[in-house]
């Protein structure tokens, strides 16, 4: 079997770069030029490097022969290396000159301003004395989900790099942080991980993890049994504010408006609010635009499906959490046929894993195709193009039907587009019976929507992501 490299040896790439450029060059010039740089991604075989400014892409052209050196002596798979600054790469977080990560807008958000009346003066974390909800009492926050646990790849290392730097500097470094991503990507454990990192740090920080379903639920039985101010106070004298699935929140006015206000209290009070969603701001459609921009004032990051090396990580860390060994064979086999759910990933071991002590039988490559045949079996259950209409008109808000109409106004093309893209990449249909199913449309208007999407899918970040995130939800 061929050699996978862990996710951490893809990750650590540049470091290990920068470890052996840092023998070779001066203190000075390690320090001013190549410390500031931070791996982004790796795309094929070509290494992405984030830079400062512009003033840093010459690193490239002065270092090319020693980088090339690097490279070849650590044997790793890297064709190219692209050095980017956030502008060219505007997923990316931004770096300061002394290389932490800076907020994505240039002005400071995290400046205090006047209190609203009413609102804490006190900045930071509030003295333990201070009559409030118990927060420690009720904690939410599962003792699984720490930073260390989590498996960093491609996908997740600039969510996670935002969540510790939240938790390392809550209210200072990111306020509010967006976490979003698709089902069981692992925007639950980060919440938590900030939650326990700050407990850590400040033990008397009052730390408040709920869901936007809670949220809601608890709102509406306060309004009923006439408990508002109680409700407010919980909420609103809260160090860090970790919210949870915020789509919940959709076309619920009411809750809408109260959040607003428990937002704007904390934010003013310079109390951290971390916000969890499975979509960014600008698709959280039946959401008051007042609220949309907030949750775009701070940083936004998402977590991207993790790729075959982050799987078998995953699984291997799980399995050691479990005190079992997993072999890789089996762990490769696990990561290509469960798809990209992580939630999925690990209820297929933990079923090995009891199976095998039921059996009083060794982790093997044949048990585990036998123990989790049935599980397989459903991953690769057929998709069709109903499916992909009710995922894609869910996802834009829209009718099944629309898609179907000969209307040719935008927010009605683009996602019919969207559509017909993935009836052809993601089902065996041809392009007639394509059309045929979206309102009779002739197979050159369908080749021509997927020709486009293709395209575009190439340089629009967001329109790829969607298209991700829908291809998940899917599968
Ligand atoms: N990178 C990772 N490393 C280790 N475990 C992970 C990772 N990503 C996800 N998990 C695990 O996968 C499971 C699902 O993650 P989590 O509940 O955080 O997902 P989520 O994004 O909040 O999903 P949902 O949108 O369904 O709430 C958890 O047990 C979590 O610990």
């Amino acid at each position: 079997m061929s050699f996978v490299p862990t996710a951490a040896a893809v990750l650590n790439s540049w470091v290990r770069i920068l470890g052996a450029l840092e023998k070779k060059i001066n203190r000075q010039s390690f320090e001013t030029w190549l410390k500031p740089t931070r791996f982004s991604h790796i795309a094929g075989r070509t290494l992405f490097v984030r830079i400062p400014s512009v003033e840093f892409e010459k690193v490239g052209e002065k270092y090319a022969d020693l980088i090339q050196e690097a490279i070849d002596n650590l044997q790793l798979d890297i064709d190219d290396v692209t050095f980017q600054t956030p502008q060219q790469d505007p997923s990316a977080p931004r770096v300061r000159e002394d290389g932490g990560f800076a907020p994505l807008p240039s002005h400071s958000l995290n400046a205090p301003r006047p209190s609203r009346p009413g609102a804490p003066a006190q900045a930071g974390i509030a003295a333990p004395e201070q009559a409030r909800f118990d927060w420690n009492a009720a904690s939410q926050l599962n003792p699984r989900y720490q930073f260390d646990a989590f498996v960093i790849g491609s996908g997740n290392q600039f969510a996670m790099a935002a969540s510790q730097a939240v938790a390392e500097r809550p209210s200072k470094a990111y306020n509010p942080l967006f976490l979003y991503g698709g089902v069981g990507m692992g925007k639950t454990h980060l919440m938590h991980a900030i939650g326990h990192d700050v407990k850590r740090r400040q033990p008397h920080a009052s730390i408040c993890y709920v869901s936007g379903e809670k949220f809601t639920n608890e709102m509406i039985n306060s309004v009923r049994y006439d408990k508002m101010t109680s409700f407010r106070d919980k909420f609103r004298n809260v160090d860090v504010l970790l919210i949870d699935d915020i789509q919940f929140l959709a076309g619920k006015e009411r809750t809408q408006e109260e959040f607003f206000h428990t937002f704007n209290t904390l934010h003013e009070s310079m109390k951290q609010i971390v916000i969890a969603s499975d979509r960014p701001p600008k698709e959280l459609a039946d959401f008051e635009d007042r609220l949309r921009s907030r949750f775009e004032w701070g940083l936004i990051a998402d977590i991207q499906p993790p790729d075959l090396e982050t799987k078998v990580a995953i699984l291997q860390k799980k399995a050691e959490s479990e005190q079992t060994q997993l072999p890789t064979d089996v762990a490769l086999f696990i990561a290509s046929n469960v798809r990209t759910n992580v939630r999925e990933l690990e209820g297929a071991l933990v079923r090995l894993i009891a199976w095998c002590s039921m059996h009083g039988v060794e982790i093997t490559m044949a048990v585990t195709q036998q123990c989790l045949k049935q599980f397989i079996d459903t991953q690769v259950r057929k998709i069709t193009i109903e499916a992909i209409q009710r995922a894609v008109a869910e996802h834009f808000g829209m009718r099944v039907a629309e898609l179907k109409q000969k209307n040719n106004s935008r927010q009605i093309v683009v996602p019919r587009q969207i559509a017909m893209y993935l009836a052809k990449q993601m089902t065996e249909a041809s392009l007639p019976e394509i059309g045929r199913q979206f309102g009779g449309k002739h197979h050159t208007t369908v080749m021509h929507s997927i020709g486009k999407i293709d395209e575009q899918r190439r340089t629009d970040k967001d329109l790829n992501r969607t298209i991700n995130k829908l291809m998940e939800t899917l599968n």
